[in-house]
């Protein structure tokens, strides 16, 4: 928790200060008002001097509305400081999240970064303010709530003695047995998100196949167990709350029966008896203070914890400390890569190695699971390569910037993937100033046009969440023109063509050659029509180069891609 606190902003310090100044201003305040009500008793309505009684009315009034004055100020800056703290660490776990590689995110998963940027910053935030306004002023009225009830009645204040070991007991009892159902809370809330998040995403497969009765009791099941677990916590409370007030109500009574018994013996007055009342009253209410925060803390700990797991995963890809950026020309070369996934026990790729050169096309085929999208993802190091070297444009990837690396590279993904907005802005994407003839060009080349020009709106037809209301093959070709307005080196297009049908395929794949001509270009397909007229094709089997040259040359020696033509092509496309 402290490690988290460390990251406030130094901006915050001044309000920090006031804060505590404020609180201190209201301590005073609050402590100031018991003394002059005994005052007003004893020595105005006792002594039936209406002047005095009026005198300390007024003073009374001047206090408390300082104190509230206090109280506002306080609860302003301290809502001010927390809630700019949340946005920080929002803004924190943004950019770190944004920083990981795709290892990274395998690793801790996306419905887990969701709760942690939203439900656990909220815990924290919360935590925050209350610190800020309890914490702080909890300890300032116990200590002078016990100076001034001692003052008054030294005597009298042994119950507090006797009382604070059992209030102690009871906050440890209550603490110990809601501190692991807190943290069990926050795991619940991941747990639920997770299978809401599938539910959501998934809602067609789910209809498809009729699975809406199971999801939700899957769904009902994670909802139940994160209530069961949420009623536990409250009924322990509840039992608490009502406990503390007993308690409390008791000792009122014991100081009322003893006191009355000093002011009988006539060691004590009636109006100081009053406020050694409100006294005990405040010192109490501070230990409910403490011990509210006290509950609070474990929970809002277990936020914390996940929080600073986030900062503290660093990404393994780091730009290096002297970044080359070497002249532009589309080269790329496999050195003896190899590469496997965290956890997985095979490599996925194993000893790949083959050049690429400027205005190439190079295919890469095989079966499903034969490594083809992982080679691609390697080449923007999306992944670190587990051996070997990977050169664009003769340097090592790794010793780009990966800013520099991927400005080079144009990447269309194997999941089509578009964003909330205009057919344009999504184009654009890929070059945030490209014309409109720019936008226009891509999507021709993309043979997106032809449906663009059908929409209402054009090209500033609005792409809903994901781009739900488009046709797979629809988003597909946005995402192939999002790629080829940026006009780069290189280009990888990740199985991108297996959603179009053959004729559209045929006419992309030849708008496309003038188009990129002078880069080199990766097509990962699973058609062999797509990849027969490749200068270089690499037949990928179980993560291994089965063979590699032009269609011609695979047809007579290799095996696997013959199979692959035969199960494809008819005896006369072979010819
Ligand atoms: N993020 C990942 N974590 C662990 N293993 C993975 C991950 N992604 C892929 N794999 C594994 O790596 C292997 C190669 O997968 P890859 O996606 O590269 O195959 P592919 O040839 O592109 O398949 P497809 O044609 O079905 O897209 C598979 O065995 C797959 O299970």
């Amino acid at each position: 928790m402290i490690k988290l606190f460390k990251r406030i902003d130094k901006r915050y310090i001044p309000s920090l200060l006031a804060i505590l100044l404020l609180t201190f201003g209201q301590s005073v305040a609050q402590l100031y008002m018991p003394n002059l009500n005994g005052d007003i008793i004893d020595k105005g309505v006792m002594a039936g001097d209406t002047d005095y009684i009026l005198r300390t009315g007024g003073l009374m009034l001047l206090v408390s509305l300082g104190g509230m004055v206090c109280a506002i100020l306080g609860s302003f800056l301290a809502a001010k400081v927390s809630m700019g703290f949340g946005r920080d660490l929002r803004r924190g776990i943004f950019t770190q999240a944004s920083s990981y590689s795709l290892k990274e995110f395998d690793k801790l998963g996306t419905a887990t970064l969701i709760t942690r940027n939203t439900n656990d910053v909220t815990q924290i935030q919360n935590l925050g303010f209350m610190l800020l306004r309890m914490m702080l002023m909890a300890p300032m009225m116990l200590i002078g709530g016990i100076v001034l009830a001692v003052s008054k009645d030294a005597v009298l204040s042994l119950i507090i003695v006797a009382v604070i070991p059992v209030l102690a007991l009871i906050i440890w009892l209550v603490g110990r047995s809601t501190i692991p159902l807190f943290q069990a809370m926050q795991r619940k809330i991941d747990k639920l998100n997770q299978v809401l998040r599938e539910k959501l995403m998934g809602i067609r497969v789910i209809r498809a196949f009729n699975r809406d009765d199971a999801e939700k009791e899957r769904f009902d099941s994670a909802n139940t167990d994160l209530t069961k677990t949420a009623i536990k916590v409250n009924r322990i409370l509840a039992i608490f709350m009502p406990l503390v007030m007993l308690i409390f109500n008791l000792i009122m009574l014991g100081v009322v029966w003893f006191g009355a018994v000093r002011i009988d013996a006539g060691a004590m007055e009636v109006g100081q008896l009053q406020a050694f009342l409100q006294y005990i009253m405040q010192i109490m209410f501070s230990v409910m203070m403490v011990a509210m925060m006290f509950i609070m803390l474990p929970r809002a700990q277990a936020s914390a914890d996940r929080i600073n797991e986030v900062f503290a995963l660093e990404t393994e890809l780091l730009d290096p400390d002297a970044p080359k950026a070497p002249e532009k020309t589309g080269k790329v070369v496999f050195d003896h890569v190899s590469f496997g996934y965290t956890n997985a026990e095979e490599l996925a790729l194993t000893d790949i190695s083959f050049e690429a050169a400027p205005g190439e096309t190079v295919a890469i085929i095989g079966s499903t699971g034969s490594g083809k999208s992982t080679l691609a993802n390697l080449i923007p190091r999306f992944y670190d390569v587990t051996d070997g070297r990977i050169l664009v444009d003769g340097v090592d990837v790794r010793e780009f910037k990966k800013e520099e690396l991927r400005k080079r590279i144009s990447f269309v993904p194997q999941k089509a993937l578009l964003f909330t907005g205009t057919i344009a802005d999504n184009i654009r994407y890929g070059k945030e100033d490209a014309t409109d003839e720019e936008v226009q060009n891509a999507a021709r080349i993309a043979q997106a046009s032809d449906f663009i020009d059908e929409m209402t709106d054009g090209y500033n037809s609005m792409i809903s969440q994901g781009g739900s209301n488009l046709s797979g093959g629809q988003k597909q070709r946005l995402t192939i023109a999002r790629a080829l307005v940026r006009r780069p080196e290189i280009y990888i297009f990740d199985d991108n063509f297996s959603a179009l049908d053959f004729k559209t395929d045929a006419k992309l794949r030849a708008a496309l050659k003038d188009e990129v001509k002078g880069a080199t270009v990766f097509m990962v397909a699973q058609r062999v029509s797509t990849v027969m007229d490749a200068d270089k094709i690499i037949v990928l089997d179980e993560g291994r180069v089965a063979g590699m040259g032009t269609h011609r040359e695979l047809l007579k020696s290799c095996d696997i891609y013959r199979e692959i033509v035969a199960s494809q092509l008819s005896e006369e496309e072979l010819a």
